[in-house]
């Protein structure tokens, strides 16, 4: 099995179906639910992060140690486990410490890679799963990163401001009782200069891959447009954990998915069964793991959260940690599958 960046037609199916698809259904049904504003109380909304601890979320980070044998199409060695072992150690760990000597410029910092890391997801799937071809450059390939990335981190900023803020206080609440250092990026006039240029990206996105034209086009915009809608409508605690858990980390599942030989025969043939089975046994022990570091990061952290907002925003902070070296892995996948090549398409 190599790095192929193109699946075979069958096995792409069954994934679109499965790992596309949820993602779509979940978010066209919450943007026409909350388009009539319903009082959703807000421990509801934040059950999909709280279930992402253990289902899809988290554990879609955990077989960072299985890809590179993996990407070489080969089984995975020690050397490589501990190689990627290493690389969390030291960027993990150093970003960790830096949460409590900086966690306001981290807490930035974070919002950005997010921002980065869900955008390299979502170019490959375009690219991979949906035939994108109309992504023809690299500065193309570059700015879709940038659209699909803004969506959830920069949308929820324009449109609601007070839980974005109420989100971000919670992260850095553990490590710094400062009153809200974060203020001047809710201004109002900041706001409406995110909100016009991230809009004009979107557009330039939009026009440039019609005038490139072709079927992955019209699966971009679609995507595109509900991406819109769904983050303007939807509350972010809702709407984040929807999409970290059906849309990034299920599109990520399915990447991993297609380059295991085992896991590529029962897609071929419509089975998924057998691929999740195998991704919760492999996810397991790391997923485990990272739960233990939680722990960790409660005890020492200087004022411990007590509410389901503080949880969980102790949690996005394991997230950010853990986040640096996953975005290393995946950027290492997207070189070794030539993603960034936009020469590279399906027909060539
Ligand atoms: C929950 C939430 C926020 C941030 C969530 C982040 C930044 C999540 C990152 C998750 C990652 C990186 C997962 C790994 O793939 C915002 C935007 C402050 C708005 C309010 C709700
Ligand atoms: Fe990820």
């Amino acid at each position: 099995m190599s790095a192929a960046l193109f699946p075979p037609a069958s096995a792409r199916d069954t994934v679109r179906t499965w790992a596309l698809a949820p993602g779509w259904v979940a978010c066209a049904l919450l943007a026409a639910v909350f388009a009539f504003d319903p009082a959703v109380p807000l421990e509801l909304q934040y059950l999909p992060l709280v279930v992402s601890v253990v289902l899809v979320g988290l554990p879609h980070g955990a077989i960072d140690h299985l890809v590179p044998a993996r990407l070489r199409g080969e089984s995975p060695d020690a050397r490589s486990m501990l190689g990627v072992g290493l690389l969390y150690a030291l960027l993990g760990g150093a970003y960790t410490a830096a949460w409590f000597l900086v966690p306001v410029a981290c807490f930035a910092f974070f919002i950005l890679l997010t921002l980065a890391h869900w955008g390299q997801g979502d170019v490959h799937a375009v690219v991979a799963l949906g035939g994108g071809d109309h992504l023809r450059s690299r500065p193309q390939r570059v700015l879709a990163a940038v659209v699909r990335g803004g969506f959830p981190m920069l949308v929820p900023l324009v449109a609601f401001p007070e839980q974005y803020r109420a989100v971000a206080g919670a992260l850095v609440a553990p490590f710094a009782a400062a009153p809200d250092p974060l203020a001047p990026a809710f201004a109002p006039d900041v706001r409406l200069v995110v909100g016009v240029g991230f809009a004009l990206l979107v557009a330039v996105h939009l026009a440039l891959g019609y005038r490139s034209g072709g079927a992955g086009w019209r699966l971009d915009a679609g995507e595109t447009v509900l991406l819109g809608a769904f983050f303007a409508t939807v509350p972010p605690v809702l709407a984040v954990g929807t999409y970290f858990c059906l849309w990034h980390a299920a599109r990520h599942v399915a990447r991993l998915a297609l380059l295991d030989e085992p896991s590529v025969r029962g897609l071929r043939r419509g089975r998924v069964r057998p691929a999740l089975v195998r991704f919760a046994k492999q996810a397991a022990p790391l997923t485990a793991l990272s739960l233990a570091f939680l722990g960790g990061l409660y005890l020492v952290v200087p004022d411990r959260p007590t509410t389901v907002p503080g949880f969980v925003g102790l949690y996005l902070v394991l997230i950010a940690a853990l986040t640096l070296p996953h975005v290393a892995v995946v950027a290492w996948m997207d070189r070794a599958q030539g993603l960034w090549r936009a020469a590279v398409s399906e027909r060539a």
